[in-house]
């Protein structure tokens, strides 16, 4: 466990190519997060190489499903031994409340935390509205997380341009993980809500997760170190 706020995300389509930066970094310089693309390539094996060298692991699956299959995949991702993992919130309060239960069941207060995905941060308010989600973007972000809050999860993955209205609605202890970090002068990719990670930090982020402007930049640990220098 360290006490980094950065989450490095590990999107890479291989093993081999993930380990090449990790085998630069140290547990205590950052967490890491990896998602969909290694997960599918590399699977539970690699999650538990990073655990065993004492990374906090962000497993970042999103799970979206009928109540008891997320149920299971949460205690599948528990397994492994990282210490968060998330689900859509969209999927609603009774799936939230069985994957809470779920890890509760097996893990009590030993659970990895758990957090539910709001509204991802590529989409806009015409992206929403186009699903026939009419309201601002914010109100159901809030709306999303006040659910996510109420199913007894820590904290959801927002856009650090919400932080601060989450955070003065439902307290600083409900976690907010930002994703959409762009230093200044970094390429906003697909990207819709961006936030710098200084800015994030004082909207009241708890944790960035920040991958392209690391992973792709000519030197990552070098790029890495820049952020951690400005926060
Ligand atoms: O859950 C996530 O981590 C996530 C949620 C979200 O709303 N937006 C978002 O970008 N992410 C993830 O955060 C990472 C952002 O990567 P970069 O855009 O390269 O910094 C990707 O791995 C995304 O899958």
């Amino acid at each position: 466990m360290t006490d980094s706020k950065i989450i490095v995300a590990l999107d890479y389509a291989e093993a081999a190519a993930a380990n090449a930066l990790v085998d630069r970094l140290d547990p205590t310089l950052c967490k890491l997060k990896v998602g969909k693309e290694l997960f599918t390539a590399a699977g539970p094996a690699f999650v538990e190489s990073l655990v065993k060298r004492d990374y906090d692991v962000f497993l970042d699956l999103k799970f979206h499903d009928i109540p008891n299959t997320v149920a299971k995949a949460c205690q599948a991702a528990a397994n492994l031994g990282v210490w968060m993992l998330n689900v859509h919130a969209s999927g609603g309060i009774p799936m939230m409340v069985a994957a809470r239960e779920g890890l509760d069941k097996i893990y009590g207060s030993q659970a990895p935390l758990l957090i539910a995905v709001t509204v991802l941060t590529s989409m806009d308010e015409a992206t929403l509205g186009s699903l026939g989600i009419q309201r601002p973007l914010t109100e159901h972000v809030l709306a999303l997380a006040n659910m996510t809050q109420q199913a007894g999860l820590d904290g959801v993955v927002c856009s650090a341009q919400e932080a601060s209205v989450l955070k003065q609605t439902l307290g600083s202890d409900f976690c907010l993980v930002t994703p959409g970090i762009r230093p200044v002068d970094a390429n906003q990719d697909d990207q819709t809500r961006i936030v710098t990670p200084e800015a994030a930090l004082a909207l009241g982020a708890h944790y960035l997760v920040i991958g392209r402007p690391i992973t792709q930049a000519p030197d990552p640990l070098v790029a890495l170190n820049a952020i951690i220098n400005n926060i």
